[in-house]
């Protein structure tokens, strides 16, 4: 593969600086570098600098290099979506209709609708046609400037299924040009046969699922949907406890739908993530902050459901680390747009353009534990870049609902323009 040569961006924002979750005030940084210019070599950043700095570095081996001319262009890291449900099967658009006419999220769930009715739909699919199907999801992410995403099981709530959707992952990243970070979700919603008797379920994520997926190392995390009439706090805890003897790092969707004390198990587990908090408390946002755990908000799930958006602004102003994400999924959130979610950061929850980018980026990046490789432009990690048609990160927020993605890079190798 030949290298790759940017130069000439109007701003290189390379979110380059101590490698982790930016909290609080630093999340405003982008280290942008103007006239920038990066090399990027065997799938990684070989160099990032003014383009006078590199031309002198590179002056030898120019003629080597795939030379792209980005005058005019903001050059931004490729985008990281850090929570996603995005191997499932079916659709769900007439729930969509139903809610416009009335019904709410849980009233369709509750009726055995929503994640059951996807959970059905997961059941019967094939495991090449959950690829084929995801594979589709994750072009369209692409196209929308995202090269890292993670992923969620869920929808099979049974062993079988559970498997199947994790697999489905694996085989994506080993034909996708994506990285899908796998989350086990067993514990998703209680299925439909163990109505009255949820306790025995969870004994059932906790005994005989989560020991299958750690022995076969299909995930790195653990996901439970701590919510009124889903999962109770405490169940929830035993779940995300017996995860972390499995190995499997905690993460939590706590304080969707009502407030439930799920930021306040997020920092009592050690959650790396707390995901939706639409519902978060003071104190669960204070014990998070302390805790170190990252918010990881979805406000095209709070614009879908048509709920207020998660208090963005004042996490962030409580010193916390705050990631975004589409949540792309049947029910709550069927969007792929990384660029809709960073504009609806900035409109609904008061973030800043910059802030909105960090949380797109190394934030997000952080909250899956690929911070090491992607979020950020810098020396070493993999070539993942995006070179949009417009001039600056300001207006990557301001001109909302485009799609501004010009060119998309992953380890090196152009995969959009
Ligand atoms: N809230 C729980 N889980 C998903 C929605 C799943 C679905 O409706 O299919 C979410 O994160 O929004
Ligand atoms: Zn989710």
């Amino acid at each position: 593969m030949k290298p790759v040569w940017i130069k000439h961006a109007k701003e290189l924002a390379t979110i380059s600086g101590e490698n982790g979750p930016r909290k609080g005030k630093d999340m405003s940084n982008l280290s942008i570098i103007e006239d920038g210019s990066v090399w990027i070599e065997d799938g990684k950043i070989a160099a990032v600098g003014t383009t006078e700095e590199l031309e002198k570095q590179y002056a030898s081996r120019a003629n080597e290099a795939d030379i792209v001319d980005a005058t005019g262009r903001l050059v931004t890291p490729g985008l990281v979506d850090p929570h996603t449900h995005i191997v499932y099967g079916g659709s769900r658009e007439k729930e969509f209709e139903m809610r416009l006419e009335g019904a709410t999220y849980m009233d369709i769930m509750n009726a055995g609708g929503g994640i059951h009715a996807t959970s059905r739909m997961t059941r019967e699919a094939t495991e090449d046609e959950l690829v084929e199907q995801a594979s589709r999801r994750l072009d369209s992410f692409a196209k929308h400037g995202v090269t890292t995403v993670e992923g969620k099981s869920g929808y099979g709530l049974d062993l079988e299924t559970e498997l199947k959707q994790l697999r489905a992952a694996k085989r994506l990243n080993e034909q996708h040009a994506l990285e899908i970070v796998p989350t086990f979700m067993g514990a998703h919603a209680v299925p439909r046969e163990y109505k009255g008797n949820e306790d025995a379920f969870v004994d059932l994520v906790i005994d005989e699922m989560l020991p299958v997926v750690a022995e076969e190392k299909l995930a790195v995390f653990n996901d439970v949907f701590c919510e009124k009439d889903v999962f109770t706090p405490e169940q929830s805890e035993r779940i995300l406890e017996a995860g972390k003897k499995h190995g499997l790092t905690p993460k939590i969707h706590a304080d969707e739908i009502a407030s439930y004390g799920g930021a306040e198990l997020a920092a009592k587990v050690g959650a790396i993530s707390a995901e939706h908090l639409l519902k978060a408390s003071d104190q669960g946002i204070e014990d998070m902050a302390k805790a170190g755990v990252i918010a990881c908000l979805l406000p095209a799930t709070a614009l879908f459901l048509r709920e207020e958006a998660a208090k963005g602004r004042q996490m962030i102003d409580s010193g916390m680390a705050v990631a975004i994400s589409t949540d792309c999924n049947p029910g709550s959130s069927p969007t792929t747009s990384m660029p809709l979610v960073m504009n609806l950061a900035c409109i609904s929850m008061r973030m800043t353009p910059a802030e909105a980018l960090v949380a797109a980026t190394i934030n997000a990046a952080s909250a899956i534990k690929v911070e090491d490789r992607a979020g950020s432009l810098e020396v070493g990690k993999q070539g993942d870049v995006v070179m949009w048609d417009i001039g600056s990160y300001q207006e990557l927020q301001y001109l909302f609902g485009v799609n501004h993605v010009d060119k998309v890079w992953k380890k090196g190798q152009l995969i959009v323009g």
